[in-house]
């Protein structure tokens, strides 16, 4: 598991810290794990040209100091100051002292072999100021290696306000920040390395999963498992109109644990002929047997206010995607007030929106605004209807009404393929069948759903929904080793 800290969190840590230390301890281990990922970085660091941008703040001073390390390797180190009157006085001595040099072009960024942007981190506001904008269009040839964050990035929420500079790996000191995870902020983050540093933290509203904790996580069969015990999901989704995504739904739900499928609706016909192995009525959740979690409003269309009626009325967990959200949207938080099982909602923006809507009197925020600032919507919505939200998109996050959050770190934009949601919704339904809570259902379904993905586009070519839901056997062998 990745634990990701606001800024707010580390200064108290790092306060904390620091009393007890000599001062400069922490910017020297900082300083030391930076400079000897750049060192495994560059073929060979004697005789490497090595650029340091230092801004006005300790960020500078990491990177000033990383500097003076690579200069004692044998390393042409030089130094861009983006405020020469309050740079870091101790590191840029210490890179003076190394046989590095401040320099003004700024060419010698383009011709670096590894760069070090060191303009601004945790202590930053708003995007790149406009000195230190020409870095983040200029050509490079090295490799950009970003201290902490990549300026210009939120470290708390992953916005971009403006302009930032991209980064081929981000050393991060004492824990992940939510920015290095989240969308916009995680593309421009690359590869991202934790150094400890000794801070001792309080416990993340941010995680974000790693193949080991799906391993624990998913639910395997034992010799005392039949097919009821493994659990029974209910798929209620799919319409004259729209019958591919009631099959899209059940291919997913096949591969998420649970030992049965029950699919209700108009589709039957077509489902049971496509996935023989699926029980199969006609009507509303109401009138269908037992299940122990139901995923409702996929390809839904006009049926859909009364499957989502019927599911809510059960007792058991249910999804609401899609169609269904719309209606949710439509009867708004309320709708859940009388709930005794726990709902997941799986919107992607737009629909996100439309459910805030539903929500609240003021105007909901426009989609792309939603996307652009994706914990805080995801937070809000799930406080709002007090559910679990799953918010889709290029970063899926899913939040609790509790502000906690999972960050999922699978995925490709070649999802982004009409359908392939429909396939989440039926993966995430089945794992709650097979017992799993909402926040771990929702968070391995994107995790494997992802991985599918990723799978299926190996090499770069489209994919089809179906494709991604052949390879989620596939995903789960990979994740369970
Ligand atoms: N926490 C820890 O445990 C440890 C932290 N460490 C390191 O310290 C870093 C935090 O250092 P920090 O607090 O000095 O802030 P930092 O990120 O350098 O920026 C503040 C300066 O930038 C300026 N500025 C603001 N916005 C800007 C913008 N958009 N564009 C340009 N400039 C901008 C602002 O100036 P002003 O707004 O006054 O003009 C201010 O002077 C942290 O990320 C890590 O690298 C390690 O050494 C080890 C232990
Ligand atoms: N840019 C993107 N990067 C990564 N994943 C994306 C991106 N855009 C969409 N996705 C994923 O693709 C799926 C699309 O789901 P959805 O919008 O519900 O489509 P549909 O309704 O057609 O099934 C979601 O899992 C979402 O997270
Ligand atoms: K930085």
């Amino acid at each position: 598991m990745r634990h990701a800290h606001t800024v707010e969190q580390v200064r108290a840590a790092e306060a904390e810290l620091m009393a007890r230390l000599p001062e400069g301890t922490l910017m020297q281990r900082a300083a030391a794990g930076l400079a000897a990922t750049c060192a495994r970085l560059l073929p060979r660091v004697y005789g490497s040209r090595v650029v340091v941008l230092a801004g006005s703040g300790d960020n500078g001073g990491d990177a000033l100091y990383a500097g003076a390390r690579l200069a004692r390797r044998g390393a042409a180190v030089s130094a861009l100051l983006l405020a020469p009157e309050r740079v870091h006085t101790g590191g840029l001595a210490a890179l003076r002292a190394a046989g590095g040099r401040v320099t003004t072009d700024q060419g010698e960024f383009s011709r670096a072999d590894l760069v070090l942007d060191g303009i601004v981190g945790i202590g930053g506001r708003g995007g790149l100021r406009p000195e230190a904008q020409p870095y983040a269009a200029a050509e490079r040839r090295g490799v950009v290696v970003a201290v902490d964050v990549p300026s210009g990035v939120d470290p708390d929420s992953g916005a971009v306000p403006g302009a930032a500079l991209r980064a081929d790996v981000t050393v991060c000191f004492g824990t992940y920040k939510p920015g290095l995870l989240v969308d916009p902020g995680a593309s421009y983050a690359g590869i991202v390395q934790l150094v400890d540093i000794g801070l001792a933290l309080p416990g993340a509203g941010v995680t974000a999963l790693q193949h080991d904790d799906l391993a624990g996580m998913l639910p395997v069969p034992t010799v005392e498992s039949d097919k009821y015990r493994r659990g029974v999901v209910g798929v209620a989704a799919g319409s004259a109109r729209y019958p591919g995504a009631a099959l899209l739904a059940v291919a997913g739900a096949l591969r998420g644990g649970a030992g049965a499928v029950r699919y209700v609706g108009t589709a039957a016909e077509e489902v049971v002929r496509r996935f023989p192995e699926v029980l199969v009525t006609e009507g509303g959740p109401a009138g269908a047997g037992r299940v122990q979690a139901w995923v409702v409003g996929p390809g839904g269309g006009d049926g859909a206010a009364r499957a989502l009626e019927e599911a809510l009325a059960s007792p058991v967990p249910v999804l609401v995607d899609a169609d269904g959200l719309t209606e949710l949207a439509r009867l708004g938080p309320a709708a859940l007030a009388g709930r005794t099982a726990p709902t997941l909602l799986t919107p992607h923006t737009g629909e996100a929106a439309r459910l805030l809507a539903g929500a609240t009197a003021q105007a909901p925020p426009a989609a792309d605004e939603l996307a652009a600032a994706r914990l805080a919507s995801a937070r809000r919505l799930a406080a709002e209807y007090r559910a679990t939200v799953l918010l889709k998109g290029s970063t899926t996050v899913v939040a609790e009404p509790t502000g906690e959050v999972r960050v999922n770190p699978t995925g490709t934009s070649w999802l982004a393929t009409a359908g392939s949601g429909d396939v989440l919704a039926g993966l995430a339904g089945s794992l709650l069948a097979a017992g799993l809570g909402t926040l771990d259902a929702a968070s391995a379904a994107a995790y494997l759903h992802g991985l599918g993905g990723r799978e299926a586009a190996a090499g770069g070519g489209p994919v089809t929904a179906l494709d991604v839901a052949a390879r989620l056997g596939s995903a789960w062998r990979v994740v369970r080793g």
